[in-house]
């Protein structure tokens, strides 16, 4: 049903729109009546600009009319004009409606450029010809079950690889590593262990692995994790090598091992398969070497081969920022060689790469297919998992850049559209079923009727204001359908913090925010808060002028966070005490200052300092017997600023104070805290 039927009225009494329509009945049928016999020449139709949530005075000014126009294009239409004013929001269909019935065309206004712009992003290339590919080593993810000894099995690589190169160096972590057979053959291991990195790789459309090593303790067996990774194996359709691991352990049984695997389809060349099963030990370092010649024979078959012409293409496996060296990423070339000098881009990242690493720190000049590399010159950090083009130019790179950015900010823009959009149609389908109950009132009455219920929970009318000096925040609230006004009105409900602060509405309503607005919350010194709404640069500048904050949000949670940061600012700061200095009264004596008997005080400073300049107590057991400034404080007979611990020092105060033996002379410092409303809507 749509809402705008609710409200037609039966009363036999005519409302003041009532009376409008019947007038502008009268005004249109003579027009009718004038127009017919006339055969105009078809002139041009005037096109309006519509939109979305437009309201009935933007749809005015959109069609060069006022607002009766509106009213009037609306009559006999189910459209609710009872309750329209200026600043209702319309509907599409009565937007379309009224233009429509105005003899005009109607253009969606367009969202934004972006449907305009042309495609400037930078694309993979198609598959290059099969003779141009030539083979590549395989790139390998170790995965499996925690603790059944993926990352000893890396580390073991990983050194077998320093003696057989005889690097020296110490190798870095750069999220993969290159293992050389003795063959000559190549294996690029990814050495973060574990399907999490592996998938969220691959949700972001990285296909970086062409083998997964299954490790599987033999002493343990097939566990959870072992499941999970066959599975994310599986669907990315990677083919898996089992390396069954701690076979130098007693209880070792790979056979058992093998067995559990049939069950998740995982069939070992023994149980006529084509599963290559290796029994290992990662921390012996036993049969590494036979576990390197099976991914090599699994790459053959396989037959991995790349394209190493062309613009690079790569997938970034790791990304950090380097103290000296800045952006630094980790990439695994899958097509072209990267060089010195490429241009390249990630996400909405560029770089012109002004050096390539190796694993050991080592400089290379160039990294071909299924190469590891760190490559510095990024002018910004891109994040794992970003697909790596290389581009033509550092403008093309910028280019692309560009686009992605503004890509990006559309999607965004998009998705807060409809969040907004979504929030209006509960708003208002709330505000129907609220209304439903007064749909037989007119709308006088009806108004009235909202403004009683209202002002039951909130005192708004200036008259009934009290002038006082405790601190207060008088608001006006604005939203862009009743629906929003009501959920603010309801979340102000829940305050709970009158004591501290008192918080009045002194007007709400639907619509952008006015002059009287501003006017009413500078009167009262209050401030605006527009949910969803605008002000013109005119109300802004008032506001401005009149010291009026005005708040507008188009996230509720925001809106609330801004209004309990200014019912913090109106509380009074909170008093802190911090004692300086302590000490004991020792004895009691007086002296002659003129004419007069002082009673002096002489005490031992026990703890910290006593100062002169601030402030004192005197305590009695638990008792504070007295407070405030000290008139002398002396050493020996010298007047002093401060007097340290374990000085001894005499205290004279400005007027009558009873000491006694045994007090304490606590010297403290106040501090002034700003203070943070107790209010918590709960969101
Ligand atoms: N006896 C024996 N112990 C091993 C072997 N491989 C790993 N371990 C031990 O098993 C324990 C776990 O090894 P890790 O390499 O940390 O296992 P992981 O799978 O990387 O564990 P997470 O990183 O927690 O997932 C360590 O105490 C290793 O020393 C092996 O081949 N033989």
């Amino acid at each position: 049903m749509r809402g705008a039927r609710l409200l037609r009225s039966s009363a036999p009494l005519l409302t003041w729109p009532q009376s409008r329509r019947l007038a502008s009945k009268q005004v249109k049928g003579q027009r009718k009546e004038q127009k017919k016999p006339n055969l105009k020449p078809k002139v041009d139709k005037q096109e309006v600009e519509i939109r979305q949530g437009m309201t009935a005075a933007a749809l005015a000014a959109a069609m060069n009319r006022d607002f009766d126009h509106v009213v009037e294009a609306l009559l006999n239409t189910p459209a609710d004009l009872d309750s329209l004013r200026p600043d209702s929001v319309l509907e599409d269909s009565w937007i379309k409606e009224a233009v429509i019935r105005s003899g005009m065309k109607f253009r969606w206004a367009k969202l934004g450029e972006s449907r305009e712009r042309p495609n400037r992003d930078a694309q993979r290339r198609p598959p290059a010809d099969p003779a141009l590919l030539v083979s590549r080593p395989p790139v390998v993810t170790i995965m499996g079950h925690v603790d059944h000894g993926k990352t000893t099995l890396l580390d073991s690589l990983r050194k077998s690889q320093l003696v057989a190169t005889e690097a020296g160096g110490i190798t870095q972590h750069i999220g993969a590593f290159l293992v050389q057979l003795p063959t000559g053959e190549r294996i690029t291991f990814l050495d973060t262990p574990g399907h999490a990195a592996f998938s969220s790789m691959r949700a972001r459309g990285a296909h970086a692995t062409d083998i997964v090593v299954l490790v599987v303790a033999a002493d343990d067996g097939v566990m959870n994790q072992t499941v999970e990774s066959i599975q994310h194996a599986k669907n990315a359709k990677v083919p898996i090598i089992v390396a069954v691991n701690k076979c130098d352990k007693p209880q070792a049984d790979p056979q058992r091992v093998k067995q559990e695997l049939l069950a998740h389809g995982v069939v070992c060349e023994e149980f006529g398969g084509d599963v290559q099963a290796i029994h290992i030990s990662a921390l012996k370092g036993d049969n590494l070497q036979a576990l390197a010649e099976a991914t090599v024979a699994l790459a053959e078959v396989l037959e991995l081969k790349a394209d190493p012409g062309g613009p690079v293409e790569a997938v970034l496996i790791e990304s950090r920022t380097d103290k000296g060296k800045g952006p630094v990423t980790t990439v695994i070339v899958q097509r072209g060689m990267l060089r010195r000098g490429c241009v390249l881009v990630a996400g909405r990242c560029w770089a012109k790469v002004r050096f390539l690493f190796d694993e050991n720190g080592c400089a290379v000049l160039e990294a071909a297919p299924s190469a590891v590399v760190q490559v510095v010159g990024w002018k910004e950090l891109p994040s794992a998992g970003e697909t790596v083009l290389e581009v033509e130019s550092e403008q093309r790179a910028r280019e692309v850049v560009e686009w992605r950015s503004h890509q990006a900010e559309q999607h965004k823009l998009l998705g807060e559209q409809s969040a907004i959009e979504l929030k209006q149609q509960r708003h208002l389908e709330e505000y129907r079923r609220e209304r439903e109950p007064l749909a037989h009132l007119s709308w006088r009455q009806r108004r009235a009727a909202l403004y009683r219920a209202d002002k039951i929970r909130f005192s708004m009318r200036p008259s009934e204001r009290t002038e006082s000096d405790e601190p207060g925040l008088p608001l006006v609230i604005k939203g862009d359908v009743d629906g929003s006004v009501k959920t603010l009105l309801n979340i102000l409900d829940g305050y709970d913090a009158q004591d501290e602060c008192r918080l009045d509405v002194i007007h709400f309503g639907v619509g952008d925010v006015s002059e009287n607005d501003v006017n009413m919350a500078a009167t009262f010194g209050g401030s605006v808060y527009g949910f969803n709404v605008a002000a013109s640069r005119g109300v802004t500048q008032l506001a401005a002028r009149r010291g009026v904050a005005l708040q507008l949000h188009r996230v509720i949670y925001q809106l609330v966070e801004q209004l309990r940061h200014e019912l913090s600012s109106k509380l009074p700061p909170q008093r802190r005490c911090s004692t300086v200095g302590e000490a004991t009264v020792l004895a009691i004596f007086t002296v002659s200052v003129g004419k007069k008997e002082v009673l002096v005080a002489g005490c031992r400073v026990q703890k910290g300092q006593l100062d002169r300049r601030l402030k004192f107590r005197l305590i009695r057991g638990r008792d504070t017997v007295w407070e405030g400034t000290v008139l002398t404080l002396k050493h020996h007979k010298d007047d002093v600023a401060t007097a340290k611990a374990g000085m001894e020092c005499g205290v004279s105060v400005d007027g009558e104070v009873d000491f006694s033996a045994g007090d304490v002379i606590e010297c403290f410092e106040e501090q002034e805290v700003p203070r943070v409303t107790s209010w918590d809507p709960g969101f």
